[in-house]
């Protein structure tokens, strides 16, 4: 048995906390699998006081996180603390230079930093893990760096935020409202310390440019990504994409596009018959397309205290066995800088959700912006009153250039007619 791997714990919540209980619970068999020990011997936190329900008095408290970095024969430095700057990245920073192993579940700091962090991290020759940045407990970064690292892959896309799925989801079982269903994905700890992060599609794109770049070979591109979120889903919408034999769910999709990588987070239509519209609550869910290997599809719990530590554990043993590689799939002087694609070009069907004041005109107003634009009307359902006294009207477009639904758009805009924005939801294809 070899020497205990030494690590310096920073965070203690979620987390943080399902950290400790998992090291606790399954010592010995993750002693036998690492090869070695795995034990915590400092923690950081921002209150000492607070009852996390675990016995902190054996690890020595660091009142200044920062110095965990240095701390005393530590290893592994893992934080869990949150934020794309801040004292995160400054741990990150510090504990890299110092040559300390990294292990971080945070994908914020890693969609804006991520390069940099690889790059000192190669130079000082440390390990730098992420599992649990992406989908939660499913080993997907995994499965992509290793299990699928012969494959080019065409296409990378899937549900990333646990949060919004598990609103999706009981939104369209129970009927509820979303703010209702939001403070519960709070409280079972799923949500970020900032939950517009989640609702908003933030936290999905910053996983997105995580896994796009380990899938392209590129160097992480946040900036370029387009989000959307779920805060103007309504449940109308839900039953509408339900009669029309879809679910709605939050996707995000990267693809190599005209001029370059083309990255999407944005509410879809999924059709009833492809795995993500049976992905339901706080899971997960990424299919990536290999050349060689077909279709593979990740799928597990995307949040919440066990299944993330389970992620943060992997890696730490990866570490104790000397298991560990380029971060981002190859050495990150070879990622290329992304390029973005122009989404214009890129085809697609769309459901379009109009609330519309109950007068004469108003459809052929909406149907003259869709024919001008030249988008194509595959159906036109009208629905009765919409809670804010107005019409609701849901089109799904034939198929057809995205620029096309954008200009119909952008033409209805500030229109007398409409009550309120737009709704467009992609269909996936
Ligand atoms: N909760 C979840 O299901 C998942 C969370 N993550 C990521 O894991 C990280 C931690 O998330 P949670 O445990 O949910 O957060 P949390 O809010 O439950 O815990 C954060 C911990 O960091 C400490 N902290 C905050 N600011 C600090 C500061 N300035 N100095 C020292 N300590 C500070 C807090 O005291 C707390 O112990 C985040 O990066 C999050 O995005 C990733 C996957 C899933
Ligand atoms: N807030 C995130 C937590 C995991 O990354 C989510 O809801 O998916």
């Amino acid at each position: 048995m070899g020497d205990a791997l030494r690590v310096a714990l920073a965070g203690l919540g979620t987390v943080g906390g399902g950290v400790i209980r998992l090291l606790d619970t399954n010592r010995d068999l993750i002693t036998r699998r690492a090869g070695r020990p795995i034990e915590i011997v400092a923690v950081s936190a921002r209150d000492r006081t607070k009852d996390r329900g675990v016995d902190l008095s054996r690890f020595a408290w660091v009142d200044d996180t920062a110095s965990l970095a240095s701390y005393p024969d530590a290893d592994v430095v893992v934080e869990l603390i949150g934020g794309s700057d801040g004292p995160a990245l400054t741990l990150a920073r510090t504990a890299l230079d110092a040559g300390r192993g990294f292990v971080t579940a945070n994908k914020a700091m890693l969609a804006h930093h991520g390069l940099e962090l690889a790059q000192k991290a190669e130079a000082a020759n440390a390990a730098l893990k992420f599992e649990a940045a992406v989908a939660g407990g499913i080993p997907v970064i995994k499965g992509l760096r290793e299990g699928a690292a012969a494959n080019a892959i065409a296409r990378v896309y899937g549900i990333l935020n646990g949060t919004c799925n598990f609103i999706l989801s009981k939104m369209e079982a129970e009927g509820r409202d979303f703010a209702e269903v939001l403070a519960e994905a709070q409280a079972l700890g799923y949500a970020e310390a900032d939950p517009s992060f989640d609702i908003d599609g933030v936290d999905a794109a910053h996983k997105l440019s995580i896994l796009a770049a380990i899938a392209f070979g590129t160097q992480p591109a946040f900036g370029d990504v387009a989000i959307g979120g779920v805060r103007h889903v309504l449940a109308a919408d839900i039953a509408q994409a339900a009669s029309l034999g879809y679910r709605v769910r939050l996707v995000g999709v990267a693809e190599e596009g005209a001029g370059g990588l083309f990255q999407r987070v944005h509410p879809h239509l999924v059709p009833l018959d492809h795995p993500l519209a049976h992905v339901t609550g706080s899971t997960n869910a990424v299919v990536a397309e290999g050349n060689f290997v077909g279709r593979l599809l990740f799928q597990g719990a995307g949040a919440g205290d066990g299944p993330t530590a389970s992620a943060v554990v992997a890696d730490l043993i990866d570490i104790a066995r000397g298991e560990y590689g380029a971060s981002f799939a190859m050495p990150a002087h070879e990622l290329i800088p992304a390029g973005k694609a122009d989404s214009g070009e890129r085809r697609g069907r769309a459901y379009l959700r109009f609330t519309v004041q109950d007068k004469v005109g108003v459809l052929a107003e909406i149907a003259a912006a869709m024919r001008d634009a030249g988008v194509s009307i595959e159906s036109l359902i009208q629905r009765g009153e919409a809670a804010d006294g107005g019409v609701m009207i849901a089109i799904v477009t034939h198929e057809g250039p995205e620029r096309a639904v954008a200009q119909a758009l952008e033409r209805l805009r500030g229109s007398q007619s409409l009550v309120g924005q737009p709704l467009l939801m992609h269909i996936l294809g």
